[in-house]
């Protein structure tokens, strides 16, 4: 049973601090406490560290330290309200805020691992994570795509999208087909196979986790124009039309491929729940345009819940202190959560 399973009970959330030299330290904290009356969550990072921050973000925000083994032992410890949990992950290096330093890279990886072991083990509804440096992870010795492969790996999820969406009513959803990947691979990285997958993994968590009875999704061409007949590219004529026909027999309500210029129009996207581009920028800065500072980054196909914010670790803004990053993005991000976690509770009973 998970903590969020009594409706008296706040869901119990666990995220993650990211790049400590970044802003995902300061926007956690501080998305932490403003939510903390609704949401139990569970900073996890180094409590000293996050002690010194949120000391400088407001003194009345008041911290409690477990340990990993403690919370291994006894379960997650039932403090008020007015308290933030931390489960300490000690950083290997002191922190200097804007200067990366791959010394500490493998304790953000423990960070993570922590929060899939607690999410799997019931001590949390779902996981939330701050940005870290992809780069600094490569640079500490370990080969790092992103949160969202790193998390398929290690839950074995055979397939994952990244999804990101707007908050609001009926917010732009966009996903992506192929996720960290080199332009130049992206069109042999495009096959039936994964696009039935994807597609697959779309209708399957639009349901199950937000509650869409029969979710439409609209799917952008590779090609300019959508290929215009094969003049642009053949990709839409021998592997997109088909893999959406076999997706349409599956009974998946899926439409395209549209040219991806004129696919973002009102007039498309009132009637779509998800648009399904098909590589990283052709999908997100049309997202960020729309809703930067409040978009939501979510990974799909996974066994548990996850989300994430639509930004990175912004050094320029930590290195000026406390203060300047907007923590908008992980409140939606939290949020987020909260709701996918109500959704699948109410759609697994
Ligand atoms: N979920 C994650 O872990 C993500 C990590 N990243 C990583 O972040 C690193 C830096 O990426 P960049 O491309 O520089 O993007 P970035 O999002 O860190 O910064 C881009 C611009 O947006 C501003 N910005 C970002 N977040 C903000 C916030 N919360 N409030 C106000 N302004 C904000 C920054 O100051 C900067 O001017 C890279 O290593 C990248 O891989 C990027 C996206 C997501
Ligand atoms: N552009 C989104 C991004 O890079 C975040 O990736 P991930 O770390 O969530 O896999």
């Amino acid at each position: 049973m998970t903590a969020a399973s009594s409706a008296t009970v706040r869901p119990s959330i666990a995220i993650t601090c990211g790049e400590p030299a970044g802003i995902g330290p300061e926007i956690a904290l501080r998305a932490a406490w403003e939510l903390r009356d609704e949401i139990n969550c569970v900073l996890i990072g180094d409590a000293p560290f996050l002690a010194i921050i949120a000391d400088q973000i407001d003194p009345d925000i008041a911290l409690a330290a477990v340990s990993l083994l403690a919370v291994r032992n006894d379960g997650l410890p039932n403090f008020p309200a007015s308290r933030l949990v931390v489960l300490d992950c000690p950083l290997a290096e002191h922190v200097v805020p804007g200067k990366l330093d791959p010394r500490n890279g493998r304790s953000v990886l423990q960070m993570l691992d922590m929060a899939i072991e607690g999410t799997r083990a019931g001590w949390f509804d779902a996981m939330v994570t701050a940005p870290l440096q992809k780069s600094t992870i490569n640079d500490a010795g370990v080969p790092f795509t992103g949160h969202t492969e790193y998390l398929a790996e290690k839950t074995a999820a055979p397939h994952v999208v990244m999804m990101l969406a707007a908050s609001g009513d009926h917010p732009l959803r966009v996903a992506l087909a192929t996720i960290h990947l080199a332009l130049k691979d992206v069109p042999a990285a495009i096959t039936a196979e994964s696009l039935g997958q994807t597609l697959d993994v779309l209708q399957h968590d639009l349901q199950s986790r937000f509650g869409l009875d029969r979710p439409r999704i609209l799917v952008a061409g590779l090609n300019p124009h959508a290929g215009e007949g094969g003049y642009l590219g053949r990709e839409e004529i021998d592997i997109l039309i088909p893999a959406l026909q076999a997706a349409r027999a599956r009974g998946i309500n899926v439409a395209g491929p549209y040219p991806a210029d004129t696919l973002f129009q009102p007039k498309y996207l009132k009637d779509a729940d998800c648009v399904l581009a098909m590589y990283h920028d052709q999908g997100l800065p049309v997202l960020k345009f729309a809703s930067f500072g409040h978009g939501i980054n979510i990974t799909l196909g996974l066994p548990l819940i996850r989300t994430s914010v639509d930004h990175g670790t912004a050094l320029d803004l930590a290195e000026q202190g406390v203060g300047h990053a907007d923590h908008g993005s992980m409140v939606e991000a939290i949020r987020m959560a909260a709701k996918m976690v109500a959704h699948s509770t109410a759609s697994s009973t």
